[in-house]
């Protein structure tokens, strides 16, 4: 009797190679560590790049014109934003911040997986645009007063910024029951640990490889005949 070809997975890199990035979006208040969990994930993690927003906010002394922002002006800004350029924009803390939409695009149909630092105003709009690509992660101080003293140790904002900062936390720590994890930035390499486990078990989820499943249905029908024809 001839064999039939066996059904192989080849590896589960091809599988994992064969899915559609996904947007890994990190929200907080000012303060709780967003983006300090984001540079670590960024620096450990293969296939993860970070979306980089333009805004009109002033460059702090610490920051890189087009490695942590594009700054831009005002004018510049609206004409990206009449253009459709953007995938979702928003006025935080009295500046615009905006997530150009290309790279985005591009990334995620290449299975690239893309890292967003974006308030709550942006990841609905993502939401409402693409959800099933998005895991949302709200990443919590372990207290209003550690959140404040973390925005005045950092030592990059105007007393008056930090009291703006501080102001709009109520409104953003309201929406925390809206995102997929909640994750308490207290020690910092056990917050960084939890989002890593959320962003490497969010890749297996099965539907963002769709090519898997006549896989493993092709494995299931080979071992199945070759039960039958032993009997
Ligand atoms: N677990 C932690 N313990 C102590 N300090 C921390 C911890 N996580 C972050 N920090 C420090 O707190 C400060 C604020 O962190 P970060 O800039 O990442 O906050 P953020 O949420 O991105 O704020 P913003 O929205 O204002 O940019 C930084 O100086 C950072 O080094
Ligand atoms: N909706 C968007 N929000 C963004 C974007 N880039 C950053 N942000 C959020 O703005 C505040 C302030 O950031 P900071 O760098 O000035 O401290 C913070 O909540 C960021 O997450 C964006 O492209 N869209």
């Amino acid at each position: 009797m001839t064999e039939a070809p066996a059904a192989t997975i080849v590896s589960a890199e091809e599988a994992e190679q064969q899915r559609r990035g996904l947007m890994l979006v990190l929200s907080s208040p000012s303060g709780a560590g967003k983006s300090t969990i984001a540079r670590l994930l960024l620096d450990k993690e293969d296939n993860l790049e970070l979306s980089i927003s333009v805004t009109t906010r002033p460059r702090r002394s610490s920051e890189v014109d087009g490695v942590h922002y594009k700054f831009l002006d005002p004018k510049r800004f609206e004409q990206m934003r009449e253009h459709d350029e953007l995938l979702e924009w928003a006025e935080v803390h009295g500046n615009y911040y905006a997530t150009p939409r290309g790279p985005v695009e591009e990334a995620i149909e290449s299975g690239r997986d893309i890292l967003f630092d974006i308030d709550i105003q942006g990841t609905y709009q993502l939401y409402d645009k693409m959800r099933s690509d998005v895991v949302s992660v709200f990443i919590l101080p372990p207290s209003i007063a550690e959140m404040k003293s973390r925005l005045f140790r950092r030592a990059e904002d105007a007393d008056e910024i930090i009291a703006k900062r501080m102001k709009t936390a109520v409104g953003e720590m309201r929406h925390w029951s809206e995102y997929d994890y909640v994750v308490v930035n207290d020690d910092l390499e056990r917050a960084y640990e939890n989002v890593r486990a959320i962003l490497r078990a969010e890749r297996l989820k099965q539907f963002r490889s769709p090519k898997i499943g006549p896989l493993i249905q092709g494995m299931v029908d080979d071992l199945e005949m070759e039960l039958r024809d032993k009997d």
